[in-house]
């Protein structure tokens, strides 16, 4: 029997995902033996040390020892969150499959009689890690208090029961994915906040000469999805903006037709540049460059560089 190793980090998230993956791929290959191997990155060790949000800014934070393990043949897949992967792989490597997208959206989870965003009262304090979250939430609701919330899901929900916050953001993926779905108080549709780009979808990277786990990741890849998350990240890419980035799009297809949804904003909420476009889903990925280009001539370079600081 020839085995597989998949290899992620070793967060509820990352393990929850990956034994996910391991059993779409056990289907696919009922006779291949797959193991699980966990990674620690340089974001689990300096969780605890982490002074500012900017420090998280490297890219691939989270991905650089995972990618280390497959170059030097310890793990042969890699399984990452779609949108913590930057949008370009390092020499060797590749994104082998994209597996079916779970709910792209953002939610709510709040204390009691603060379960929507309508519900919340003016100066309500909203925990959330993401400048992207960060930035709509304001644009949609100045009133509010945005505080910093950092951690993994767990330590996310025991900071709003310790009534630091009245409600927290995250992504319903997450939350999905770690069968805490019944957690969720309130879907955020798109038009209020856009998600990120890749948001609550995930990566199988290879190393781009092993055929071997290409094939055998491939076997999981919906083609759907990827022309999604293509229009996204090229959208992304053409910003030359980063997951760090108070960027949010969202792709979908209905009959063949694409449509890409690109917002841009301040980072206090004070500017949002919104475009949409739409064609042939075949296109995705010209779509995303050009929709990217319209957004920079409306003065979406500045709010980039803006939020750098
Ligand atoms: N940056 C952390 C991260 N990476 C992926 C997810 C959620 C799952 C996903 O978006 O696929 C999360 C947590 C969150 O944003 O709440």
């Amino acid at each position: 029997m020839r085995t597989v190793t998949v290899g992620t980090r070793g967060s509820t998230l990352a393990l929850a995902q990956t034994r996910w993956v391991i059993a779409r791929l056990k289907e696919e290959w009922p006779e291949t033996d797959f193991r699980l191997q966990t990674i620690s990155t340089k974001g689990d060790v300096n969780r605890q040390s982490l002074g500012s949000l900017a420090q998280k800014g490297d890219k691939g934070f989270w991905v650089k020892e995972i990618e280390d393990a497959l170059l030097q043949k310890r793990i042969d897949i890699a399984v990452h969150s779609l949108k913590d992967l930057p949008t370009e792989q390092p020499e060797g490597l590749e994104v082998a499959s994209i597996p079916k997208r779970v709910d792209a959206r953002d939610v709510l989870v709040g204390r009691e009689g603060m379960k929507k965003l309508t519900d919340l009262p003016q100066d309500a304090r909203v925990g959330t890690s993401s400048i992207r979250r960060k930035a709509f939430l304001k644009a949609y609701r100045p009133d509010l208090q945005v505080l910093d919330l950092r951690g993994n899901i767990d330590t996310r929900l025991a900071a709003l029961g310790t009534g630091d916050y009245d409600a927290i953001i995250l992504a319903a993926a997450g939350l999905i994915r770690t069968e805490l779905r019944h957690r969720i108080d309130e879907f955020i549709e798109p038009d209020i906040m856009l998600p990120a780009p890749g948001q609550g979808a995930l990566a199988l990277e290879t190393r781009a000469d092993d055929d071997l786990s290409i094939e055998v990741a491939y076997a999981i890849h919906d083609h759907l999805t990827d022309d999604r998350i293509t229009a996204e990240r090229e959208f992304l890419a053409g910003l030359g903006a980063g997951c760090m980035a108070p960027v949010g799009a969202h792709a979908s297809v209905k009959g063949g037709v694409l449509t890409l949804e690109g917002w841009v904003a301040a980072l206090d909420g004070s500017k949002v540049i919104r475009a949409e476009t739409s064609g042939d889903a075949s296109e995705c990925a010209d779509m995303g460059a050009e929709l990217a280009a319209d957004m920079l001539a409306q003065g979406a370079k500045e709010l980039i560089e803006g939020a750098r600081g």
